[in-house]
């Protein structure tokens, strides 16, 4: 295992890179901890297979140097770098027996045969694929085929880091539960530097201690997932994460106020003089509806049932907003709705501000 440095790492697939946007990583300086377990999350096209490939050593970065345990690996091709890396789809010999599967990155590294005959079983029986340990690989499910492709990287007791690539996009929904939750433990039992890539929340939230969370090509924020909830540090992380996202609307900042239309919102404290585009933004779970005359009014467009909780769909003056009721809450006859002001961030230029009895800044 080993700690992952990169420095002032940035990729671009153009041969002569002018502008920011024509980097499809832009510069990045991180350490990922020794032994951490991390989601890398984003949409389609943010980086994340990008940065993943310059880990792995199957891209060279155009600038910046990755470096394992202090030691400058930036040219070393994929096998000098002793990584497990496990794809979308199963990457197994289909002619060998699951067990054989497994053995085989162990016997390759020269392993003792009864250390590698001990971690196998335990592989196995982790895997759930007792049953099935001396069958071919071709006869088995997609699911079994992952799995094995899982249980050839987690074998390797050995490894600086193991990458996953989007590892459950081909195991079914119920399994996939079982397979992260597994993922997770590993981590705990051994205590590998993972590196989890995905574009699904909850794949994310549930398996890192940290998420990097990456937007057209830059990391906008890296936290638990406590803090990407609580304290977005971007409206797009805001807006990613949670369902449904946060709400983002825009506003005017004066003081301790916001003005979103013609009503006036409390904040939590006092901002400085903001210039750009304002934003106000409120997760769906700390707004609620009253009758009560204090409040703003707001117009029902819609109401989702998902079962514990209802998502409402609401506007005020035009602007769109969502609010989430628990099980046992109605909607009012006539609506007015609360902002819980210590749940309250503003952004400008999409980015955090602080009010100034927390500090300038993001
Ligand atoms: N080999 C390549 N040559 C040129 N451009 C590329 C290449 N690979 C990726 N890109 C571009 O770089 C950007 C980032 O792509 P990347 O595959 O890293 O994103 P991603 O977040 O992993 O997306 P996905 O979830 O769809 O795999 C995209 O705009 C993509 O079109």
């Amino acid at each position: 295992m080993a700690q992952i440095t990169l420095d002032k790492l940035a990729h671009s697939y153009l041969p002569n890179p002018k502008t920011d946007h024509d980097f499809a990583l832009k510069e990045l300086d991180y350490a990922w901890d020794d032994g951490g377990a991390y989601a890398l999350l984003g949409p389609s096209g943010c980086g994340k297979t990008t940065l993943l490939n310059i880990i792995s050593g199957l891209l060279v970065p155009s600038k910046g140097q990755i470096l394992f345990d202090g030691k400058d690996v930036t040219n070393l091709q994929p096998e000098q770098r002793n990584i497990a890396q496990v794809f979308q789809f199963p990457v197994i010999y289909d002619t060998m027996t699951v067990r054989q599967n497994l053995e085989f990155p162990l016997k390759n590294r020269n392993v003792p045969n009864d250390e590698i005959s001990k971690r196998v079983a335990e592989m196995i029986d982790i895997l759930d694929l007792s049953d099935k340990a001396d069958r071919k690989a071709r006869g088995l499910t997609a699911d079994e085929k992952q799995k094995i492709s899982l249980g050839r990287g987690l074998v390797r007791y050995d490894v600086n880091a193991i990458l996953f690539d989007e590892p459950l996009t081909v195991i079914d929904p119920h399994m996939k539960w079982q397979l992260r939750t597994k993922l997770k433990d590993l981590h705990r039992q051994l205590g590998h530097t993972m590196i989890y890539v995905t574009h699904d929340q909850t794949e994310a939230l549930t398996f890192a201690d940290k998420v990097v969370v990456m937007y057209e090509g830059d990391v906008v924020q890296i936290g638990t997932p406590e803090e990407l909830f609580d304290e977005p540090k971007h409206t797009f992380v805001g807006y990613f994460i949670g369902s449904p996202g946060m709400n983002i609307l825009p506003v005017e900042v004066s003081g301790n106020q916001a003005k979103l239309g013609s009503h006036t919102v409390t904040l939590k404290g006092a901002y400085p003089d903001l210039t750009g585009k304002i934003e106000l933004g409120i997760r769906p779970e700390f707004l609620s509806l009253t009758n009560s005359e204090s409040g703003i009014p707001a117009q029902i467009n819609g109401v989702e049932d998902i079962g514990r909780f209802k998502i409402v769909r609401a506007s005020i003056e035009g602007v769109e907003l969502n609010v989430v009721l628990n099980e046992g809450e109605s909607i009012p006859a006539e609506p007015k709705l609360i902002f819980e002001s210590s749940r309250i961030n503003i952004y400008q230029d999409d980015h955090l501000v602080r009010s100034l009895e927390n500090g300038k800044g993001i």
